[in-house]
């Protein structure tokens, strides 16, 4: 599976260190602080977007990065990795696997096979399919991907987005597919984590719920009487 069982030992969690510009986390710096904390709390691998915080937490860890760059390029929907030279920034950053969406939605430069074959060729990294539905984790593995993901699930305007992870999209994906399936969207519990790895799941990717203080902040403040 072009070198990703090196990179990433499974079973194991990987923590998304991402914030946007309307975070008062965003910044490399934060960012690079947040996957040394994931670190020390036993994470496998960080998850992060764009070369500036790739190339920071880079510096500071040697687990193995899950990488992404969103660019939103008008008209496209697609917005993760979208293109070649999107896949490269980050490979040239530091990451060791790159991530991409993977729908067949229009996107602005290579088709998938296209992408997914230079990924390979050109920068020799594995690649991870951000899928939405159990046909875009197949069509992925047929084009080459290395590992799949439940990225985009209830995020593509054909799949409702599910209260917490789609673990119905996770199982079709295990049973279906030999490659590894990475479990990722809306997970928040322990018990959604053993769940996860108990329907077959080689890795559960955790964001918001580790790293996004503002977002958990609101979650608790919900509670608080008014
Ligand atoms: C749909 C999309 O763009 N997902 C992004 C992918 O990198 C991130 O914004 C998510 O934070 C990440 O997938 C982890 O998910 P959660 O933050 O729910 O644990």
């Amino acid at each position: 599976m072009r070198g990703l069982s090196r990179r990433l030992s499974f079973p194991t969690l990987i923590v998304s260190c991402q914030a946007r510009a309307d975070n008062p986390l965003y910044g490399p710096q934060f960012m690079a602080a947040m996957a040394k904390a994931a670190e020390a709390g036993g994470a496998g691998g960080i998850r992060a977007n764009g070369p500036e915080d790739v190339a920071a937490i880079r510096a500071v860890t040697e687990l193995p990065i899950l990488g992404l760059y969103k660019r939103w390029l008008e008209p496209y929907e697609v917005y993760i990795t979208p293109d070649f030279a999107a896949a490269q920034a980050i490979a040239e950053a530091g990451a060791d696997i790159l991530a991409l969406d993977a729908t067949p939605r229009p996107r602005p430069q290579e088709g998938l096979a296209e992408l997914i074959e230079r990924i390979h060729t050109e920068l020799g990294k594995p690649v991870c399919a951000d899928v939405s539905t159990l046909e875009e984790g197949l069509w992925a593995v047929e084009l080459g991907a290395d590992c799949v993901a439940t990225t985009l699930a209830g995020y593509t305007p054909y799949t409702l987005k599910t209260e917490g992870p789609d673990f119905a999209l996770l199982r079709e994906l295990v049973q279906a597919l030999a490659v590894p399936v990475l479990a990722e969207g809306r997970f928040w519990t322990p018990e959604q984590v053993g769940r996860a790895f108990e329907l077959g799941a080689d890795a559960v990717v955790v964001g918001t719920a580790i790293t996004n203080p503002r977002e958990i902040t609101r979650r608790l403040v919900r509670s608080v009487p008014r």
